[in-house]
């Protein structure tokens, strides 16, 4: 076995010098970046957490850099002016992603829309999800799904109790049962209402190891030739895992079919019900099709958006004169004697700046999803092969010192006029900021997103006053950050909620 393996990668080491992407032999030099070793190439660079690696990197060899992982060309850009070159003026180059095991094993090999490759079946899948789900139309008419949700979340809350409760798996609970009303016309979990749920934990665990499974650099996407050894054992998870969403996408498809299409009024009976000549959306899509479609709103819809409301709460409990004055606010514009609606949004100038701010230190997905060069071009004099992977550090770009004042510091007040960057919004805009990346394939659910996250955190902030468990004081509070495709807390946020409105204001109106 030894024998074999090592002839495979001497084989496939000179196999690839020989027909090497062009960087070398091209006029213009690659970017700088770390000397690469024999082989496995700068994948010993990445570190335990990948993005904190390679903005250390990017220090040292500047914000545009090539990395080579195994025998794959990975350039990544760690400033806001070289992000804007990849994802603005060479946007159509950049918008296909690189192939990888999550994408095969986990994605229903490629058949999703986050993985499709950029072309007429990406079109066609984008624009129903955004006709369906995240158009202006799409998201008022279903405002009323996320604040019963969210009521749902706070009334569980005002009765939590002496225990202890666990802000993010309750976070998460209400993004799966707004976002499951949503897609497929019911709840997915419980009652919502706080009490502990063994499918909601389940459900979140799978997510996170997908996150996990996802953000691992795994060899054998970047040595072919080693990708039967499934050396780190990331294949064999990934299958398995799949098998078990795949259980869980297939019950609720055929369980949609049988109760009766037409009765629902969801994506889901949207969906199965297009047909190859449906209004000019293109084609009817296959169950698989569906299912891929599902398992890419309920796993990049939901951790990603209560993850970062827990960001917030444990910031603003590290900052309670920033937690006071975002209560005033509330105060002022709600009042005590009921939740926050969506309506009220757009008349909480500190809330968005708070919210701004979480995103800025606490981007979901640190190093965005990556992208793939269709052709070779040219960024800031340097040469970038064709099929390269472009990574994108958004996280080492929102703080980056040349940007952003004491980059480290949570201050909403830079996002307020009279601040330093008074209109920047995180919308793909601005590239000092890019939570939701930018360009062509910027997140398809930015705007349900943005929304979910301001009206969770509004409601938590304005419906309770918060302690840590266990005496914790908000000096001593981790923020550590775990592992994975998306920015877990490596310690939950476990916190006593304590209310703060008219008890009436928690009553919520279960549909
Ligand atoms: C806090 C909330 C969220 C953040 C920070 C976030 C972030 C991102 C990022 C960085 C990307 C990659 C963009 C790029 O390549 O430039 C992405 C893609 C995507 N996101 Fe989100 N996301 C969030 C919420 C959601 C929600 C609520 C949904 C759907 C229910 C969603 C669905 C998607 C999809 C389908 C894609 C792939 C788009 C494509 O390839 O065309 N995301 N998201």
């Amino acid at each position: 076995m030894f024998v074999l393996i090592f002839f495979t990668v001497v084989l496939a080491f000179f196999l690839y010098r020989l027909f090497a992407p062009g960087g070398s032999r091209h006029a213009l030099p690659l970017p700088p970046g770390p000397k690469p070793w024999p082989v496995v190439g700068n994948l010993p660079h990445l570190g335990p957490v990948p993005h904190h690696s390679l903005a250390a990197l990017a220090r040292q060899y500047g914000p545009l850099m090539h990395l080579r992982l195994g025998f794959a060309d990975v350039v990544v850009a760690a400033s806001a002016s070289v992000a804007s070159q990849f994802l603005k003026t060479h946007d159509a180059n950049f918008s296909s992603r690189p192939p990888n095991s999550g994408a095969k094993h986990l994605a229903y090999n490629y058949q999703d829309l986050v993985f499709a490759p950029y072309g007429p079946r990406w079109r066609m899948l984008r624009k129903i999800s955004s006709v369906h789900l995240f158009s202006g139309k799409a998201l008022d008419d279903l405002k009323h799904v996320r604040q019963e949700e969210v009521g749902v979340l706070a009334h569980g809350l005002a009765s939590a109790g002496s225990k202890p409760v666990s802000l993010g798996q309750l976070l998460n609970v209400c993004t799966v049962n707004a976002l499951g009303r949503v897609m497929v016309g019911r709840r997915l979990f419980g009652d919502g209402g706080g009490r502990e749920d063994q499918k909601a934990d389940e459900f979140k665990s799978m997510v996170v190891e997908m996150m996990v499974l996802a953000g691992v650099f795994n060899i054998g996407d970047f040595i072919p030739a080693l990708e039967w050894l499934d050396l780190q054992g990331v294949a064999g998870k990934m299958k398995k895992l799949h098998k078990r969403f795949d259980a869980f996408l297939t019950a609720i498809v055929e369980d949609h079919k049988r109760s009766g299409e037409g009765k629902h009024v969801d994506m889901l009976t949207t969906l199965l019900s297009l047909t190859d000549d449906a209004d000019g959306e293109g084609a009817k899509l296959t169950d698989t099709e569906i299912k891929a479609l599902l398992l890419n709103m309920f796993t990049a819809g939901t951790d990603t958006s209560s993850s970062t409301v827990e960001w917030a709460i444990a910031e603003l409990l590290r900052h309670p004169k920033i937690l006071a004055q975002l209560q005033q606010e509330l105060d002022q514009v709600v009042g005590r004697d009921r939740l926050v609606t969506e309506s009220d949004l757009p008349n909480l100038t500190y809330l968005q700046a708070v919210i701004k701010e979480t995103f800025r230190l606490h981007p979901s997905t640190p190093l965005s999803l990556p992208r793939m060069a269709s052709e070779s071009c040219e960024i800031n004099g340097f040469h970038i092969p064709k099929g390269a992977t472009l990574l994108v550090n958004v996280w080492a770009i929102s703080r980056d010192p040349a940007q952003w004042s004491e980059p480290l510091e949570f201050r909403p007040e830079r996002f307020l006029p009279g601040g330093e960057k008074p209109n920047v919004d995180v919308k793909g805009n601005d590239f000092e900021v890019i939570p939701f990346g930018a360009g062509r394939r910027i997140c398809a659910g930015m705007t349900l997103g943005l929304r979910m996250v301001s009206l969770m955190t509004a409601t938590l902030v304005h419906g309770f006053d918060w302690t840590l468990a266990d005496g914790l004081t908000p000096e001593k509070l981790n923020m550590d950050e775990a592992y994975g495709l998306t920015l877990q807390r490596a310690a939950p946020l476990m916190v006593h909620p304590r209310n703060r409105l008219a008890p009436h204001a928690y009553n919520a109106s279960s549909p």
